[in-house]
């Protein structure tokens, strides 16, 4: 399956996952985390990867910059700058990391040093990476802080000294300390509360926008991804479902399962905000166990027969969009394709139903 689009654009992506699978090995078996996954992130460009929780979008992030554990297995190629993560080696690797592309992790407090002061913290990838005299180091942790909106007298502090919000832009001044072309950030908001997250996500999508960083955002909120990304990857159970423009995806979504995540998470300050968010019934399947046909198949108020012997691809649905649903076919593509055709009274909500079966035309309005 492929988000990536042709040879020459693959080329100018700074980012380009290709066919990437992940698969752990546990003792009671193997679990396919990720399943023959593309990814394209143009220089300066925003991706936002949503799905919900075990789709495999966290073992995506570490898997960018190989900091999976050992039990995980990978295939595919990660290519950062023409580069591939995944046959680097680890002299190379240590220099990307930081200085190529970083991290901002869910959940700050865990991913800082309890027992050190800040400032010594943002410190630390500037003198693994940089040849820097002490006064240099100071003067760029200042202005770091600076950048993430936190007094530089704050670099004295220990992270319990901080609020949730504030470890968290300790976490994006970390990012940036050097220089770094890609940020991936990894639900960077979701411990925090409602008005500091819009801070948050404001604050990082500015300055990756003003340094002209290449963002990689993951979140299970497609509204907050639909505000802050150019592009949007769906993934359900290890695989991209819909990809294309992120006001596209969000507004008008092909693949059902993008339709209940976008129903489920209403844009703030927008009309259709004020439907009731609906949520989807039943649970993500184990991955280990994967239904025949397509996988979303058994919550998908759309399925038809024909989606229990269909393995979906992306298929082309719309300009610069694909996604992984028999409803995007026509009856001659279906044909050509070998998917079984479409039944000639539809068994189910029509596909371009929301996720619940509503009418469209007829809003659910919060009184
Ligand atoms: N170290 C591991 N060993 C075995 N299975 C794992 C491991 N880490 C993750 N998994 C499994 O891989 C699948 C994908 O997990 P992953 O954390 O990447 O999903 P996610 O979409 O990021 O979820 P969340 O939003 O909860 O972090 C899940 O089924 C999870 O249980």
């Amino acid at each position: 399956m492929s988000t990536g689009g042709n040879d020459a654009a693959q080329r100018t992506n700074f980012l380009a996952v290709e066919d990437l699978s992940v698969t752990y090995r546990t003792g009671s078996g193997d679990v396919p985390a990720v399943r023959g996954v593309d990814l394209a992130v143009a220089p300066g460009t925003k991706l936002g990867v949503a799905g919900e929780s075990g789709c495999g979008k966290s073992t995506i992030a570490l898997a960018l910059l190989r900091l999976l554990p050992s039990t995980a297995r990978m295939s595919g190629r990660i290519l950062l700058d023409g580069e591939d993560v995944l046959t680097m080696k680890w002299g190379r690797l240590r220099a990307v990391r930081w200085a190529g592309a970083s991290i901002v992790f869910q959940g700050a407090m865990h991913s800082l040093n309890a027992v050190r002061r800040i400032g010594d913290q943002i410190a630390e990838p500037i003198l693994l990476h940089e040849q820097r005299t002490p006064a240099e180091v100071r003067t760029r942790v200042s202005a770091l802080l600076e950048q993430v909106g936190l007094p530089q007298q704050r670099a004295a502090a220990y992270p319990h000294e901080l609020s949730g919000g504030q470890r968290q832009r300790v976490m994006i001044a970390m990012a940036l300390a050097c220089n770094p072309r890609l940020i991936i950030a990894d639900e960077p908001t979701t411990a925090l509360d409602v008005m500091i997250q819009a801070q948050i996500l404001r604050l990082i999508s500015g300055l990756v926008s003003d340094h002209g960083i290449s963002m990689l955002m993951i979140s299970h909120d497609l509204s907050v991804l639909a505000d802050t990304c150019d592009r949007l990857a769906v993934m359900y159970a290890g695989r991209v479902v819909e990809e294309g423009a992120a006001h596209e995806v969000f507004s008008t979504p092909r693949h059902p399962y993008s339709e209940a995540l976008s129903a489920a998470f209403p844009r703030i300050g927008d009309p259709a905000s004020r439907r009731r968010p609906r949520g989807l019934p039943g649970d993500p399947p184990d991955p280990a166990a994967l239904p025949a046909g397509c996988s979303f198949r058994p919550r998908c108020p759309a399925a038809q027969d024909r989606c229990a012997e269909t393995d979906p691809a992306l298929w082309r649905a719309g300009a610069e969009r694909r996604a992984a649903c028999v409803h995007v076919l026509s009856d001659e593509q279906a044909v050509e394709l070998g998917v079984p055709p479409a039944p000639a009274a539809p068994s189910a909500a029509p596909p371009d139903r929301p996720a619940n079966g509503a009418d469209p035309a007829q809003p659910e309005e919060i009184r």
